[in-house]
């Protein structure tokens, strides 16, 4: 065989579940295993799978000797005993540690103490967010991310390599200092989550409760019956229009900052940061009540229920009546209804055509500037559409009872979005416009006064960190960067995919 056609070594310490899936994509992939078991003569592998009859099972002194990379596929506590007695032979191999924390931890990382027990070798952090399951059956998961960390810059160039040819994305995430974050990761419950959905749980209540007040207490208008679709349905559409605001509201707040301090090199306040963070989380779930609304509204649609969107035909029985009356009764929708109807579905398809552009295999596909143009232009216009269904339901109440205006939930519910579409109209004036652009380029108000204590990024061997958790952001009494700042405060929105980049360019992701 020559040496082209030589499949690559690899070893495995362990033959548990996540070995076993690991040696079999490794297989597949062109490689040659080896698997490392305390016990080789007991572990017949093949019987488990005949996918890996072609894999061999040693013990750990021999698999460790045939590959110069290793991964270990042990749990964690078992690695010290595991590992012991091996650390001269380990010597200048790459050790993959694929281990998982049940709790996370800022102070250290299982890598990082492979790496004291194992002083001599190349220890990565990788593959620890990936399941023995999909490990062993999604072979078309090109999107699925393997995070990498490790002090070596080669050594992870070459784990890099090897999840490319498993069909896998590699993110490289620096120093083995990463791992910690890394190893956070397959911990995390829809963390992102928890803030945006514990927002529009609290906007649900609130305009609930007011609805419940209005509606059944002040006047009786419904029956308690009609609670969980009629007066639901309201509760689901502010919700939605309101969350839908706050999801653009932040970017606005964000440019009101820059122009405030006159630079963009400002670090955003946490909970301004947490907010822009979050807009993705917010424009889904503003998407999802919206959709509820649209379900909840289609169900309904009846002269019924919607009284004021169809005409009112009036029949009179005649008293003296001596032959049989036939009545056709034909009614459809007024302009009120139809012009609701027609902005409403407008606005659905456009928030619609938003939410498919956050699906990641479509984000790919767009470039920057497409992205900005579905994220911004048509997210205000979804909102602007959104605004006009609710007017034309409005409008007509407010003019018939113009002193009960401060009443009507048409008009409560638009407050916001008009401060979201009022404070984008003012920033879309060419004059302010052109101003915020030229603070985006770089430029600075106060350039030659600086004299900001700026927060410096953590940086820890090779791995540079913005790490909006640690510690206490410092006070900047005046907004500018440092002189001998090599990278200015910046924030990080997307903090993976920018670290990922590593060694290539930093990017202001707050293009608002
Ligand atoms: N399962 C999963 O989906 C994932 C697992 N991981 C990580 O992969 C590692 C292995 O997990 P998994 O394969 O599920 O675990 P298993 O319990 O299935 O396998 C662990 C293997 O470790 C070996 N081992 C070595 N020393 C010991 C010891 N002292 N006691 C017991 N076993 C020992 C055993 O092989 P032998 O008897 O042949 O020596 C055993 O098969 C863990 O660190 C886990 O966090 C990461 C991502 C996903
Ligand atoms: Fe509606």
């Amino acid at each position: 065989m020559s040496s082209k056609e030589k499949r690559r070594r690899v070893g495995i310490l362990g033959t548990g579940d996540f070995a076993r899936a690991l040696a079999k994509r490794l297989f597949f992939s062109g490689y040659d295993v080896i698997l490392g078991s305390r016990k080789p003569e007991k572990k017949a592998i093949y019987a488990m799978d005949q996918c890996l009859c072609n894999v061999q099972v040693l013990s750990i002194e021999e698999c460790i000797k045939s590959a110069s990379i290793i991964f270990l596929a042990v749990h964690f506590d078992n690695v010290k005993e595991l590992l012991t007695e091996h650390v001269v032979k380990l010597e200048g191999k790459i050790i993959i540690d694929v281990s998982n924390r049940e709790r996370p931890s800022s102070v250290t990382s299982n890598a990082e103490l492979v790496q004291k027990m194992v002083p001599g070798c190349i220890v990565v952090k990788a593959f620890n967010v990936i399941s023995a399951y999909a490990m062993e059956n999604d072979y078309n998961s090109s999107s699925k991310q393997v995070f990498i960390a490790s002090n070596s810059e080669n050594a992870r160039d070459v784990v890099a390599n090897i999840a490319k040819d498993m069909n896998f994305r590699p993110v490289d995430f620096g120093g083995l200092f990463a791992a910690r974050r890394i190893e956070k990761h397959p911990l995390r419950l829809f963390s992102e989550w928890k803030g945006p959905l514990g927002f529009a749980v609290c906007v649900f209540i609130v305009w609930l409760i007011f609805l419940i007040y209005i509606y059944y207490i002040v006047e009786s208008v419904y029956k308690w019956e009609q609670l969980f679709v009629k007066v639901l349905n309201k509760a689901f559409c502010m919700t939605g229009i309101t969350t839908l605001s706050v999801t653009y509201l932040a970017s606005s707040f964000a440019t009101m900052v820059q122009i405030y301090y006159g630079t963009k090199h400002i670090r955003f306040s946490r909970w301004l940061d947490k907010w822009l963070k979050n807009r993705k989380q917010l424009g889904l779930l503003s998407f999802a009540l919206i959709s509820i609304h649209v379900i909840m509204s289609v169900l309904t649609m009846s002269p019924t229920y919607l009284s004021s969107w169809y005409h009112s035909t009036t029949v009179t029985i005649p008293a003296n009546l001596t032959v049989p009356l036939q009545l056709k009764q034909t009614t459809w929708m007024n302009w009120k209804g139809e012009a609701a109807c027609l902005v409403g579905i407008i606005a659905y398809v456009v928030l619609s055509f938003i939410c498919a552009t956050t699906f990641p295999s479509v984000t790919d596909t767009l470039n920057w500037r497409e992205w900005r143009f579905a994220q911004s232009k048509m997210g205000h216009a979804a909102l602007l559409l959104s605004v006009g269904h609710v007017l034309v339901m409005g409008i007509p109440g407010w003019l018939s009872k113009p002193h009960l205006i401060y009443k009507s939930i048409t008009f409560l519910c638009l407050i916001i979005p008009w401060i979201t579409l009022l404070v984008k109209l003012v920033f879309s004036f060419p004059l302010v416009d052109r101003y915020v652009m030229k603070l985006r380029k770089g430029w600075e108000r106060r350039e030659k006064n600086c004299t900001a204590d700026c927060a410096r990024p953590v940086t820890n061997e090779v791995y540079a960190s913005f790490d909006m958790n640690a510690g206490k952001r410092k006070a900047c009494t005046d907004a500018c960067t440092c002189p001998d700042d090599p990278m200015p405060m910046m924030n990080f929105g997307s903090s993976i995919s920018i670290i990922a980049s590593g060694k290539g360019q930093l990017e202001n992701i707050h293009s608002l």
